[in-house]
């Protein structure tokens, strides 16, 4: 997906740099959008920062593939603090049509170029409060393959697919009983970090 630049999350503040009404289309069509620049630079080089530093454990995802995840937990908890403003929210509510959205959790997973990392298909429903989700690439190497789809359930019909290039750039998608989506193994380069988290629905 081509991505531009609609948000930027900060520190201390989120701007909002595009209208709901103009990504609205986009995400109707593919159920999904890419943002580019979605951190800001200062908070970026922090998350990166985190990541280098940080350590990682190996997390099988039962019947759906294996990946790392970063333990203790330290960029992941960042970023799901700094994507909790009530403007994003609203906004992503907006663009979306999938509110009203509550609290977002989630984490930082990296997938090697090893044969042995990627997530074949699956729809996130296994916790029936997500939503939405959200991804951020924290990768600091480029990497070949690690491509993510999102296909709709019943016909196969591919109906996004991103590369995660560049770092901080957000994709965020739908998730409901009739689309699934994957990440394809990491083929050379990498590792392919990013952040993958969950928009809630609000309790009634
Ligand atoms: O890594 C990604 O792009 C998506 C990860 C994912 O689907 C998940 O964590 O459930
Ligand atoms: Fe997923």
């Amino acid at each position: 997906m081509k991505a531009s630049p609609v948000f930027a999350v900060g520190a201390y503040r989120t701007t909002l740099l595009a209208t709901p009404e103009t990504i609205a289309g986009e995400f109707s069509k593919h159920r999904a959008i890419a943002c580019a620049n979605a951190i800001e630079p200062g908070l970026l080089a922090t998350l990166m920062r985190l990541c280098r530093e940080g350590s990682f454990a190996s997390d099988e995802v039962e019947g759906l593939g294996h990946r790392e995840v970063e333990k203790p937990q330290r960029a992941g908890p960042t970023i799901s603090l700094a994507l909790k403003r009530a403007n994003l929210i609203d906004w992503i509510e907006h663009v979306t049509g999938c509110g009203p959205l509550e609290a977002i959790e989630g984490r930082v997973v990296r997938a090697r170029a090893n044969n042995h990392d990627q997530l074949l298909w699956h729809d996130d429903l296994d916790d029936v409060r997500r939503r939405l989700a959200v991804t951020i690439n924290l990768s600091k190497q480029n990497y070949e393959g690690g491509l993510f789809e999102l296909r709709e359930k019943r016909t196969g019909k591919l109906l996004a697919s991103h590369h995660h290039l560049e770092p901080g750039t957000a994709l965020i998608f739908d998730v409901a009983y009739d689309i699934e989506h994957r990440v394809l193994p990491v083929t050379s380069g990498g590792p392919r970090c990013v952040y993958t988290g969950w928009f809630f629905k609000a309790a009634k």
